[in-house]
């Protein structure tokens, strides 16, 4: 379980709070998906929550562990149960798929080992078969930076797998993709969250895939929580409010994009 209570983040100089009083509570197995406006806080919040971003007061416990009162090295070990894709990727485009995904075991490794590329035999197959997973295996020596935006998340995907998380962040993962890209992605990391009973939370700017994908959609408006709860209570209000906009939710106009 996550538990976060009272968070506020403030960066140095800035005028306003990144996050504001933020109390959430996460079950294991649980895939939430974040939103809010550009700047509402939903990296803030990710960040946080693997120990990246230190917060200014409040708490986060993740297994009875107050994550941002641990030394680096406790940090690491947390960090370690935590997967996490990126927009962007964050790849290393000159090296192949599986030198990629073997930097998921980094963490985890003696620095000496990370640094002179040396793997057991059953770290590679352990990264064989997260790589297959995320169905890339005749891609496998191909250089990432050869790759398309959705094989290249399929890759971070993979990356993160092998960390063997027990906790699944994505900071905005499917925002550098085509709509059915980004619906194949979603689908893959719905798959992974449920075989391998992942707590997953995601930032997406696209309502729609977080209403089809989530079990429960949390929602930032300047570093506060305003909604908390079900996809299917998520309406055309709450769409407004979130967004500043008077334009109609694109997922009322059109149910038949629900069912999909
Ligand atoms: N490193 C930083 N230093 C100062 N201010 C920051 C920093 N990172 C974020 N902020 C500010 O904190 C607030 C929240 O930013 P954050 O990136 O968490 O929002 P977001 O919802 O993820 O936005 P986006 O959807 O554009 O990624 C914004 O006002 C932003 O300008």
């Amino acid at each position: 379980m996550l538990v976060i209570k009272d968070l506020n983040v403030r960066y140095p100089q800035a005028k306003e709070k990144a996050l504001s009083n933020v109390n959430l509570t996460f079950e294991n197995e649980e895939f939430v998906c974040v939103l809010g406006k550009s700047g509402a806080g939903k990296s803030t919040l990710i960040r946080c929550i693997n120990g990246l971003q230190t917060s200014t007061s409040g708490s986060i416990n993740w297994q009875g562990l107050r994550i941002n009162d641990l030394k680096e090295n406790e940090l690491r070990k947390v960090r370690c149960e935590m997967g996490m894709i990126f927009q962007h990727f964050n790849l290393i485009p000159r090296m192949n798929i599986l030198q990629n995904v073997l930097t998921g075991m980094f963490g985890k490794r003696k620095p000496i080992k990370n640094l002179l590329g040396i793997f057991s035999q059953e770290e590679r197959e352990r990264a064989h078969k997260v790589i297959e997973e995320v169905e890339l295996s005749e891609h496998m020596f191909r250089r990432v930076e050869e790759l398309s935006g959705g094989q290249k998340q399929r890759v971070g995907i993979a990356r993160a797998l092998l960390q063997q998380p027990k906790v699944f962040l994505g900071d905005e993962p499917v925002a550098s993709l085509d709509p059915g890209t980004a619906h194949k992605i979603m689908q893959l990391i719905k798959t992974i969250h449920n075989k391998h009973k992942l707590l997953t939370i995601i930032n997406v700017h696209d309502v729609t895939l977080a209403k089809k994908y989530a079990t429960r959609i949390i929602a930032l408006k300047e570093g506060k929580v305003i909604f908390n709860g079900y996809p299917e209570t998520f309406n055309e209000e709450m769409y407004h409010l979130v967004y500043e906009t008077n334009e109609p939710a694109f997922f009322e106009q059109h149910p038949l994009v629900m069912s999909m």
